[in-house]
């Protein structure tokens, strides 16, 4: 299967790229960074610290992915929702795994995921995947009297917050417990902000270092205490769970998918 990489300099651009040529079933077709990169014109493997691929690095997605079977997208939202278009008119299968996406977003690539398949994660490794699964089961065995709180640490140099994980740690708790997440999150507190309300699934956010990813489900109640916790010490893990959603869509039907699929975890 032929992968392309856009965003194919970033952090998780050159980790994709590494992961491509080291798997066995797919070849690298090919990557993209925004005109005027220093990047744009380097074989995709002197890149990344590997011998020669034979591609090289260009600013033109539209030919990217005509010439791939599917392309994997780390980059800013903007850039998404413009990779998501192309991916319909192609006909190439697109994996996602960029966050800070707005509802809107989220709902226009439901729209054109009618036209190929698209795999939509805020985090592609299989640990997240189980907490979310874990995370949904807590909160609907423990019910209302332990209070919900969710902390993460990244990186300094990550740009949205609470983290896409943090986020879809938030949804799966909440749909334990049967509400919708808008209406019970507490995103961040300062000042004097009253005592806590029954039912708030709070947030809090901390950023430093090289952290890779750090998140924490708290269950708080008199007494006694839960924590779920799921730490990333190797980004390798997400490009994996990546690459694996991309051989995962050879010949798969159109249609928004997300990490539960490929990795056929049931929800319940
Ligand atoms: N789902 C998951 O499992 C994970 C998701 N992420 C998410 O992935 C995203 C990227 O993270 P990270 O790799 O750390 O960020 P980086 O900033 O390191 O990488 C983003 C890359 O995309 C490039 N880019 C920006 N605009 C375009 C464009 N129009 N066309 C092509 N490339 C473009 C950037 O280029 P330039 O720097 O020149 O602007 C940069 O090289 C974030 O949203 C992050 O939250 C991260 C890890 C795991
Ligand atoms: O920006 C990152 O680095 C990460 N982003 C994702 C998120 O926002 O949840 C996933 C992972 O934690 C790393």
């Amino acid at each position: 299967m032929k992968i392309g990489i856009v965003g194919c300099a970033g952090r998780m651009g050159q980790m994709l790229v590494r992961e491509v040529l080291k798997t066995d079933g797919a070849e690298l077709a090919g990557g993209t960074e925004p005109e005027g990169s220093p990047a744009i014109g380097r074989d995709l493997g002197a890149l990344v610290g590997a011998e020669d691929a034979g591609v090289t690095v260009s600013a033109d997605p539209k030919a990217l992915f005509q010439a791939a079977d599917a392309v994997i997208d780390f980059t800013r939202p903007e850039p998404t929702m413009r990779h998501a278009e192309l991916a319909a008119e192609a006909g190439t299968a697109l994996i996602i795994g960029t966050t800070g996406l707005s509802a809107e977003q989220e709902a226009e690539i439901g729209r054109l995921g009618e036209k190929t398949p698209i795999v939509l994660a805020p985090n592609m490794s299989v640990g997240v995947n189980l907490l979310f699964a874990l995370t949904r089961k807590v909160a609907a065995t423990l019910g209302i009297d332990y209070d919900i709180e969710i902390v993460e640490m990244h990186h300094r140099h990550k740009v949205d917050a609470p983290s896409g994980t943090a986020l879809g740690l938030g949804r799966a708790a909440a749909a334990g417990r049967g509400v919708a997440l808008d209406e019970a999150a507490v995103w961040a507190r300062e000042g004097h902000t009253g005592p806590r309300q029954a039912g708030d699934i709070g947030f809090a956010t901390l950023r430093g270092g090289d952290v890779v990813g750090d998140h924490t489900v708290v269950f708080a109640a008199d007494g006694e205490r839960v924590e779920l916790t799921h730490k990333a010490s190797d980004r390798t893990v997400f490009a994996k769970g990546a690459v694996r959603a991309a051989l995962w869509c050879d010949g798969r039907a159109p249609g928004k998918y997300s990490m539960f699929d490929v990795l056929g975890l049931a929800v319940d």
